[in-house]
């Protein structure tokens, strides 16, 4: 993998607050990643990292080769769209799109009217009059328009309803099919996002907790439901992230540590079906805080590449 941005060892603190904890990791040139985790994982402020906005109290950040906080010229290749972003007071539409076209060298013209008409935006109304959605359509539209080889969006669709999330979507994906770039997306509505990532960085509380490319995490777990002491034996193979039970029955997120064969499963009583992203980010952060030491053994565990393939 050529690395777009990478983050080695990266500690910051606030004051007394660990906001993240020797975060190592790197994104992909023209990929997309989703950055995940829950409220306060660090998400912002590894992005504020790559961004130049911050520098982190120790480790190193490098992104296009430089450190975005010491160069100017990598900062006019970045573009990084935030949630509830500000314009000054009496910028309208255009004045909003006319200043980012001067930032951006590589700002596409026909791109950003061809979103402003899709998500219906007055061109001429000052920003700060416009509803909470409309202004995440302004923001989405720079980051599209942009064409900034490293594209960052912190949960951007503040405000938005559905039908504009899926257009963002949907342009999202035709325009980086058009023109690929490193995307880099904070989200919680990871369901929604799920089929157009190819890699997944999970935060929590300030780690990494997983690291890996998506098409190897949807096949590193699986959902199965039966009797509680079959799903029980399957725990002393496999990992089970989480188990609800219903009388006699149990439903489980299991990790597979090794391959399984689906039929095996089901001849056993067992039904099996596709752990969902959500569901997965979900179980791993919850076990994590519930038991911090299971998470940390977990990182330091083989990566789930390594069951790559592991569903036949
Ligand atoms: N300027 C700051 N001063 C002090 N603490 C901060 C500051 N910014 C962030 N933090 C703390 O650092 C931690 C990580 O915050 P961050 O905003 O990066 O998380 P996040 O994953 O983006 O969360 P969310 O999903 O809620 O937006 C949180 O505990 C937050 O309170």
């Amino acid at each position: 993998m050529t690395a777009a941005a990478t983050v080695t060892d990266v500690t910051m603190r606030y004051r007394e607050h660990t906001a993240l904890d020797g975060v190592t990791t790197a994104f992909a040139t023209d990929a997309i990643t989703g950055l995940l985790g829950r409220n306060g994982a660090g998400k912002t402020t590894l992005m504020q990292l790559l961004t130049g906005h911050r520098v982190p109290t120790s480790g190193r950040v490098e992104v296009l080769g430089a450190d975005p906080h010491e160069d100017d010229a990598v900062l006019q290749r970045i573009c990084f769209v935030k949630e509830g972003q500000r314009y000054p007071d009496h910028f309208r539409v255009r004045d909003a799109l006319a200043a980012a076209a001067t930032l951006f060298p590589s700002w596409d013209e026909d791109l950003a009217r061809s979103l402003v008409a899709d998500f219906d935006l007055p061109a001429r109304r000052q920003v700060n009059k416009l509803s909470r959605g409309m202004v995440s359509a302004v923001g989405i539209t720079i980051g599209l328009a942009s064409r900034a080889p490293v594209t960052l969006f912190d949960e951007p669709y503040l405000g938005l309803d559905a039908v504009a999330r899926q257009l963002f979507y949907d342009r999202l994906i035709a325009d980086y099919a058009e023109e690929p770039r490193t995307v880099i997306l904070s989200t919680h509505l990871i369901e929604e996002i799920s089929g157009l990532l190819e890699h997944v960085v999970l935060l929590d509380a300030g780690r990494v907790l997983l690291d890996d490319d998506a098409e190897t995490l949807r096949t590193s777990a699986l959902t199965v439901t039966g009797p509680t002491d079959r799903i029980a034996a399957l725990g002393r193979q496999h990992e089970l992230l989480s188990e609800d039970r219903l009388g006699g029955s149990t439903r489980a997120v299991v990790r597979l540590r090794q391959p399984v064969d689906a039929a095996d499963l089901a001849a056993a009583g067992l039904a099996v079906e596709r752990t969902p992203l959500q569901q997965l980010v979900v179980a791993l952060s919850t076990r994590s805080a519930a038991s911090p030491a299971a998470a940390a053994a977990a990182r330091t565990a083989r990566r789930s590449a390594d069951y790559e393939g592991a569903i036949r």
